[in-house]
């Protein structure tokens, strides 16, 4: 779904490389956590895949095609299947949930009555039923960020790339967003989410790709976030699925949480897994 050929980036000339002969590839339907220290050139990959950035040296290919043969016009084409989460949440603030959602489906020229059904199907997918007149102001941080997942899977695309999507939220409201992206992930999408959150990584036990200076210093199945880590007990609390099924963090991490916080419209019940968002009935994969 996503390759990386032999890429180096080099921003400013004499800067050393953003990204060094970088080799990696992921397949359709993965879920692949970027790690590595600040600097060490994962918001890199991801603007590469988005064609924002263009390698020095090597190639990307995504969906079989190659990005660096790719005409402009087919750029748009490109971005409309992939989905993207940013820290920041970066949601118009003068138009209200639904014109938020609303808008990622007139860009790609969706006729209003797609659009008036798409629209609460999916903000009822995130858990915002209700909510769909207020104002990113008027929303707490983890449900501004439920707001820009439902923006970047309106489409369904078959990638959704994450930068850092918990990196503005508390520990509880993260585990919110992780098992949305976890839903996400079990639809199909490939989830590719650059993190510096430990406890999430060490949880999942998803693939783990490790960068150091631009070099992928670590490619690892079912991995962790340091190398090295041992196991915990709270990875007895993640379902087959992946998804995390309670707590989120551990002696391994920053986090110490339990459950969905009361912001995230969930009660808090200890030691019972977090509910599931109602399911669409339209659409029943959730
Ligand atoms: N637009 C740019 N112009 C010049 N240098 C840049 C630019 N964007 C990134 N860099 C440099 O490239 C390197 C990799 O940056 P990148 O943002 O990819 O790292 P990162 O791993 O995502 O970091 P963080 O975890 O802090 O977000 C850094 O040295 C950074 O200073």
């Amino acid at each position: 779904m996503i390759r990386f050929e032999n890429v180096s980036k080099v921003y400013a000339r004499g800067a050393r490389p953003a990204l060094d002969d970088m080799s990696a590839e992921i397949e359709r339907g993965e879920f692949v956590f970027l790690v590595g220290a600040s600097g060490s050139g994962k918001s890199t990959c991801l603007r590469l895949v988005l064609r924002e950035e263009r390698p020095t040296r090597g190639k990307v290919f995504v969906a079989g095609r190659d990005l660096s043969t790719l005409s402009s016009w087919k750029v748009p084409s490109l971005r409309r299947q992939i989905g993207v989460v940013f820290q920041d949440f970066r949601l118009l603030q003068n138009k209200t949930v639904f014109e938020n959602v609303a808008f990622a489906l007139q860009v790609t020229g969706k006729p209003r009555h797609t659009i008036a059904v798409t629209v609460p199907e999916v903000l009822e997918m995130v858990g915002l039923q209700g909510k769909e007149k207020r104002r990113p102001h008027e929303l707490s941080g983890g449900e501004q960020q439920r707001v820009a997942i439902a923006r970047a899977f309106v489409n369904r695309p078959s990638i959704l790339l994450a930068d850092e999507p918990t990196g503005n939220l508390d520990p509880n409201t993260s585990l919110g967003i992780m098992n949305l992206l976890s839903r996400i992930n079990g639809t199909g999408t490939t989830v590719v989410m650059a993190t510096h959150d430990s406890g999430f990584v060490n949880q999942m036990r998803q693939r783990v790709i490790e960068l150091a200076s631009g070099v992928v210093v670590r490619d690892q199945k079912d991995g962790v976030y340091g190398a090295g880590v041992p196991l915990s007990d709270d990875d007895a609390l993640r379902e087959p699925s992946g998804h995390l099924a309670g707590r989120a963090g551990s002696h391994l991490g920053p986090r110490t949480t339990t459950l969905v916080a009361p912001g995230e419209g969930v009660t808090e019940r200890p030691g019972e897994p977090e509910p599931e968002p109602a399911q669409s009935s339209a659409r029943g994969e959730w």
